[in-house]
């Protein structure tokens, strides 16, 4: 760990919830003070010109090693987009060498913070394919930027865990061997089988205490109810509020009633869900006219008073072509995806991508109080709509009270 940052005085900011701008003093890591401050004689001094001052950006839900592999994509002549994602995921990951996956990985997470990303948790494939080695690498770059930015790792098991025993144990491994959260993908199981993923997954969880963070109900199928039987089983298994449920696009296709008591039993089971828009809106939703949407009902959601993050979920590779890891994108696309034109559904997209996703991930999530964790972001915009359609576009990382991003000078320390 390096010594505390100097003290920062960042002058003139606007915060998302006063009009006029204020002076933010940063001292020992957190926010000391927030008003009209005379400068201390030692501090940093930093001229904001009335930008926003926010938390920092959370990136709930990203596939790290597979970021930017795109290029080395095979062709594919698969109609179906998911089975083209999984065969060229195989091709892809049978050929991942430990530098490559390492180079790939510290771009995006260059990216990431150079973005205003404080805290990012990335599913990492664990299988029978590649072990434990993406883990591995993944685990030593986490350590290495311990000073930039929070990573956590998710064990995900892409392939089946019900068809083949040694994926579980493979998952069981991951979790005292780097990973700090339990990963789940039901849908890649025979439909038959998808109940019993959730099963082992709710068992590994509560055996060994760690956190989980399921790929749910990736399909328009309205008769795919993933999510509500994970919901059941996180009660049954007293897991309530440490289980996390992504994508849940199904919930798009649900009649009404079926949406309240889903929705209703997520709530009551302590699910925070992070919808994916960028590579659902791209991939899922294929029905006939009018093509459904699959974003989960994210109106609903919020009304039942559950909490939603937003992830940008996978970046220029066999998932989704685009993206440049940047969650104000993943907020903007939200907001189209959604119909959230308002002032007031702009703040609550930007919540997805900041103080929700914060919850979402169990990362400190106390906003701009005195006392909170400087994990912050400063924009040389001055309005939420300009943040999030990137423009103008310069932004300030702050973590722990330190500047490790910004402009042209990117502070690192690897
Ligand atoms: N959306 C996704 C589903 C499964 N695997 C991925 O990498 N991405």
């Amino acid at each position: 760990m390096r010594p505390e940052p100097e003290p920062l005085l960042i002058r003139g900011a606007r915060l998302l919830d006063s009009t006029a701008p204020v002076d933010v003093h940063l001292a020992g890591g957190r926010i000391a003070a927030v008003g009209d401050l005379p400068a201390p004689p030692t501090v940093e001094i930093i001229d904001a010109e009335g930008g926003l001052l926010t938390p920092a950006f959370v990136e709930p839900h990203f596939h790290m090693d597979k970021a930017l592999t795109h290029p080395n994509l095979p062709p594919s002549d698969h109609d179906h987009p998911l089975d083209a994602a999984l065969e060229r995921t195989r091709h892809v990951k049978a050929r991942y060498t430990p530098e490559r996956l390492r180079d790939r990985a510290t771009t995006a997470i260059r990216l990431a913070v150079g973005h205003g990303v404080g805290t990012l948790r990335a599913h990492v494939d664990v299988d029978p394919v590649g072990g434990l080695s993406a883990l591995g690498v993944m685990a030593d770059l986490r350590d290495r930027h311990r000073d930039l930015i929070d990573i956590q790792l998710v064990a995900f098991p892409q392939e089946s865990i019900v068809r083949d025993p040694g994926a579980l144990r493979l998952l069981r491994e991951a979790l005292t061997s780097g990973a700090d959260v339990l990963g789940g993908a039901p849908d890649v199981e025979e439909p038959q089988d998808r109940l019993r993923h959730l099963d082992l997954l709710v068992e590994l969880a509560a055996e060994t205490g760690a956190d989980l963070d399921v790929h749910c109900d990736y399909s328009y199928d309205p008769a795919q109810r993933d999510l509500e039987e994970l919901a059941r089983r996180t009660i049954d298994a007293s897991l309530a509020g440490r289980v996390r449920a992504g994508h849940c696009c199904a919930l798009d296709a649900y009649d009404e009633t079926t949406a309240t008591e889903v929705v209703e039993a997520v709530l009551a089971a302590g699910i925070a869900v992070c919808v994916c828009p960028m590579g659902n809106l791209l991939l899922v939703g294929d029905s006939p006219r009018p093509p459904g949407r699959g974003v989960a009902r994210l109106r609903s959601l919020l009304a039942h008073g559950v909490t939603v993050a937003a992830g940008g979920d996978n970046m220029n590779d066999m998932w989704f072509p685009f993206g440049r890891l940047d969650p104000a994108e993943v907020a903007m696309v939200t907001a189209i995806a959604a119909r959230m034109w308002s002032d007031r559904q702009l703040r609550q997209v930007f919540d997805m991508v900041t103080v929700n996703a914060a919850h979402y991930v169990g990362a400190p999530a106390e906003g701009m109080q005195v006392g909170a964790v400087a994990d912050l972001v400063l924009f040389s915009a001055t309005r939420l709509s300009d943040v999030l359609r990137n423009a103008p576009g310069r932004r300030t990382t702050i973590k722990r009270g330190r500047i490790v991003g910004g402009g042209t000078s990117t502070v690192w320390t690897t």
